[in-house]
């Protein structure tokens, strides 16, 4: 097939956290010019990365601004979905016009958020959505470690870009990187999604990672019942996600080694967590339909609640330094 890339397409990486930085390391390997928005990096010239993959030091090219980045035929978003922080400014000046922005992000219509955005706009990006099925932390603003897993799924929101899409996919192939195309990016963020409103929720609200979550009959069948409201909503819009779908989450997650969730990470750390991507838009999916999801309702308020207090520990933290 001829391709839709050019040969070696340059990367813009909005957002250089775990996910960011690892990825687009990967990609910068492999040989493609490769810049990072990061704040946290700004002052880094080189990047340590630990990998099961591979172990490697790269110089890289970080920004604390987007509006110092030069547009890239590649636009991963890999920033934290958080509802007070508006992407599209980060994201817009390193677009080109019908570029392709590739959202590596946890949650639920993200895609459809860009899309709606840059409905109107003369850049008309291609929008691609990445699963990351990973376990990745930053360490310190140089270094990288990639602890696990690695899989990239990537499908496209609209159909008719799903040869872009699979073209992408065999990039991050060729870079090294597990990956798949997805030729159903909707029903492939639905799946995910039953594992973060199970798993990520719980391992917060019980403090603890996925293993003894699983391993205890009452909360292994609490992560049964949060995952059939998600798939309550996905019915909704046709997509069926079947039991032996679910039951195959928990058992996967019985087999996997102990895992502590993004969710988990991020409350230990005291950052904020992505309660309203994974939990508040399919609350919201759900109240259009009428249909009743008390579990997802009950863990979102206290998820909200140690979100609240996580904040005000920062600002009580923030005013005392300064
Ligand atoms: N880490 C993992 O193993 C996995 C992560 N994911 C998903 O990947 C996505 C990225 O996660 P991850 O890389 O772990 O997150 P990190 O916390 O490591 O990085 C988040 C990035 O977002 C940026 N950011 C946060 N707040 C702001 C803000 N207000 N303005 C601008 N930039 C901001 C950070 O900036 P700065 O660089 O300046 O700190 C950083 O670059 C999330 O959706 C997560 O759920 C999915 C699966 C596994
Ligand atoms: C599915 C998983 C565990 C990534 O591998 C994840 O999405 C997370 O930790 O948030």
């Amino acid at each position: 097939m001829r391709s839709l890339l050019p040969d070696s397409p340059s990367v813009a990486v909005i957002g250089a956290g775990a996910v960011g930085a690892f990825y687009g390391s990967m990609l910068q390997r492999y040989g493609l010019p490769v810049a990072y928005m990061s704040a946290t990096m700004a002052k880094t010239k080189y990047l340590e990365v630990r990998s099961p993959w591979a172990n490697y030091t790269l110089p890289v090219q970080c920004f604390a601004s987007s509006q110092q980045m030069e547009p890239a035929d590649i636009v991963i978003v890999s920033i934290k979905a958080l509802p007070d922080l508006d992407p599209f400014a980060l994201v817009r000046p390193v677009l080109k016009k019908n570029g392709i922005l590739l959202l590596l992000q946890n949650g639920i219509n993200q895609e459809e958020r860009y899309a709606a955005h840059f409905r109107r706009s003369a850049l008309r990006p291609v929008i691609l959505g990445g699963l990351a099925f990973t376990c990745i932390n930053r360490i310190s603003a140089k270094r990288i470690d990639h602890i696990d897993y690695g899989m990239v799924k990537i499908g496209a929101l609209h159909a008719e870009q799903n040869p872009l899409a699979l073209q992408v996919t065999e990039l991050f192939q060729s870079a090294g990187i597990q990956s798949e195309f997805v030729p159903k990016l909707r029903r492939a963020r639905y799946e995910k999604l039953l594992w973060n409103a199970a798993y990520n929720t719980l391992s917060v609200l019980l403090q603890a990672d996925t293993d003894p979550i699983v391993s205890n009959a009452q909360t292994a069948d609490l992560s049964l019942r949060i995952m059939r409201e998600i798939q309550a909503v996905a019915a909704a819009e046709n997509i069926k996600l079947s039991n032996a779908t679910l039951r195959d989450m928990l058992d996967r997650t019985k087999r996997m080694r102990p895992y502590k969730t993004s969710m988990l990470l991020d409350y230990e750390a005291g950052r904020p967590m992505e309660i309203d991507i994974i939990l508040g838009e399919p609350i919201r999916m759900a109240r259009k339909r009428k249909i009743e999801v008390p579990h997802l309702q009950m863990a979102h308020d206290l998820l909200q609640f140690y979100d609240r207090r996580s904040a005000i520990r920062r600002e009580t933290h923030s005013k005392k330094k300064s």
